[in-house]
């Protein structure tokens, strides 16, 4: 068995990220985030900008937006109304441009074969990934969903897959969190979990080569499929 097989023997639990990973929901971040900005009278933005800001949260994306346009001294005033007027319009149009990448209903079905049990960790608002996963026909695979504001603190911060690990009564090292960014590698190396990164989402705009991880997936079937090996 190879070194990075020894890495997933033994995995009992996965934990999945959400935008960028199950769901290309960046359509759905242009939409809101132009309807906020034309409101506030800014000029739109394009998908590789705003997809640049996603994987850390609402507050960072909104404050990452206002900054295009704002000194740091004056973004504080226009805080709160940008942030009031994205939610109202993310909320409208969640998941009507939103897609599902192949592999992932695949591999969420592959992970439950092998016995393996899923949690959905994301930074996004936990009222905004539920209906989400509901409308994407994804909810059911999950035992566990923690939003952002779910915990005191979010990724990259290890706390939520720490939570899920206390929640399943594993070991950090029998789970391994999947995802497309630094974050979840960051969030999963601070846990002690194992970590897989896949590379067609957002990575804040970085090339997915350059992160910490212990391996890359094409797909969440991929994903199942090194597990199933590894464990075979
Ligand atoms: O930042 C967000 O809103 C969501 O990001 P995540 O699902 O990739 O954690
Ligand atoms: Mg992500």
């Amino acid at each position: 068995m190879s070194a990075a097989h020894e890495l997933f023997r033994g995995i009992r639990a996965a934990i999945i990220d959400l935008d960028g990973t199950m769901l290309d929901t960046a359509p759905d971040f242009l939409v809101a985030v132009n309807r906020m900005r034309d409101e506030l009278g800014l000029a739109p933005v394009g998908i590789d900008v705003i997809t640049r800001f996603v994987g850390k949260g609402t507050e960072h994306l909104v404050r990452s937006l206002l900054s295009l346009d704002y000194a740091p001294d004056e973004l504080d005033a226009h805080f709160d109304a940008a942030l009031a007027s994205y939610l109202r319009h993310y909320r409208e149009i969640n998941g009507l441009h939103a897609s599902i990448y192949p592999g992932v209903e695949e591999g969420l079905r592959h992970f439950a074969q092998l016995g393996l049990r899923l949690a959905c960790v994301t930074n996004k608002p936990h009222d905004f990934a539920l209906p989400l996963l509901e409308r994407a026909g994804l909810r059911g695979h999950f035992e566990l969903l923690y939003g952002g504001d779910s915990l005191p603190r979010k990724k990259p911060d290890p706390l939520p897959l720490l939570t899920v690990c206390a929640d399943f009564d594993l070991a950090p090292a029998q789970v391994v969190a999947i995802g497309d960014s630094s974050n979840d590698a960051q969030a999963a190396r601070a846990a002690g979990c194992r970590v897989l990164n896949v590379p067609y989402g957002y990575n804040h705009g970085q090339p997915i080569q350059d992160v910490d991880s212990d391996g890359i997936v094409a797909t969440l079937f991929d994903a199942a499929l090194l597990i199933s090996a590894a464990n075979s």
